[in-house]
Formats: structure tokens, C-alpha cells, sequence
């Protein structure tokens, strides 16, 4: 597969992923638990060291790309949070289930691993920062991603794309 092909494939479900956040946010917000959840994060690693022995894939690159997704998620929940706290007259009143929503993002992370591996070596190949940049936008553009979302984009990308964002954040922004 023509690398920057594979590239746009694995960030159409990184913005998938990315795009589960609001759900997950408005559980967490109605419910009151915690963005962060260590166990659960366990979970999803376990997870990942097991369908990447399974693929033959580099076990630490998968496992640095998906803690690249849960960063994102987190990113872009903690600024949901916040708005919803600054108003709340926009925030949920009703949260999905959240087993629904992490059973969806289960299935995302271990189609991001298949596609990793079809992709390989377009980590690297991708990490031109220009090819990687167009592709984000590009991305961005048709699922009409918004803030927060494309900063958690460009979060969850950043492993993927080999580089720091120059002018980034250490939070992605
Ligand atoms: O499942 C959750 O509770 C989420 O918030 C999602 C997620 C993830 O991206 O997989 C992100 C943060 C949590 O610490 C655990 C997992």
C-alpha cells in the first residue's frame, strides 16, 4: 500500500477514536468518575501486547501508539470538562453507557494495530512532518473536526507521525 494511503488510514480511525471522547466525557460527567482510570488504561495495554503478539508487530511501538490514543482521549475530555464547567447549561444531563463506548474503542484499537501492521514502515516514512501535517488536515476536513477534536487529532497522531509538533504543547495543543 502507497505509504501516505496507509498513513490517511490509520488516522481516519485515530479521529474515530478521538471522536468516542465526547461520549466517554459525558458518561464520566454524569456519572462523576474520574477522566483518568488507571485500571481500565491496564486493560486496554493488556489488550494491545496480546493482538500485537498476535499480528507479529512491534509490542512497544503498539503500545506507544495506542497511549498515544488514550492521551488524545483524555485531552480532549479534560477541555469538554472544562467547558461543561464553565457551562452548565451545555453540559449532559444523560451519559451513554460507558461498556458501549469502550467496547467501540476496543474495536478501533485493534483494527489501529491490523492497519499498523499493513502500514509498516509508514511510521517513519509518514513522520515527514509536511506529509504527515496534510494528511491530519485532510482528515480533519472531511469528518469536520472541531476543537477539541483536532487537537486530540494531533495528539494521537504524534507518535505516528515520528515528530513533536514543532509549537506544540506538551498536552498536544
Ligand atoms: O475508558 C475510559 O474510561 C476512557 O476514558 C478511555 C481511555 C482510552 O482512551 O482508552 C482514556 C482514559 C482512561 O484513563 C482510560 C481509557
Amino acid at each position: 500500500m502507497e505509504s501516505t494511503r496507509a498513513f490517511g488510514v490509520l488516522a481516519r480511525l485515530a479521529a474515530r477514536r478521538v471522536l468516542t471522547a465526547d461520549r466517554v466525557a459525558a458518561a464520566k460527567w454524569v456519572s462523576g468518575r474520574s477522566i483518568d482510570d488507571p485500571a481500565r488504561e491496564r486493560q486496554v495495554l493488556d489488550a494491545v501486547d496480546v493482538r500485537a503478539r498476535e499480528l507479529g508487530i512491534d509490542r512497544a511501538d503498539a503500545r506507544r501508539i495506542i497511549g498515544d490514543q488514550i492521551e488524545a482521549s483524555k485531552l480532549v475530555q479534560r477541555r469538554l470538562h472544562e467547558h461543561w464547567r464553565n457551562n452548565p447549561r451545555e453540559a449532559p444531563t444523560a451519559g451513554p453507557d460507558l461498556g458501549r463506548v469502550r467496547e467501540e474503542i476496543s474495536r478501533i484499537d485493534a483494527e489501529l494495530l491490523t492497519a499498523l501492521r499493513r502500514a509498516r514502515p509508514v511510521p517513519a516514512a509518514a513522520g515527514a512532518a509536511g506529509a504527515c501535517a496534510r494528511t491530519r488536515a485532510d482528515v480533519a476536513g472531511e469528518l469536520l473536526l472541531g476543537d477539541p477534536y483536532r487537537q486530540g487529532l494531533r495528539r494521537a497522531l504524534r507518535g505516528l507521525c515520528g515528530t513533536r509538533d514543532p509549537g506544540a504543547s506538551p498536552d498536544g495543543r
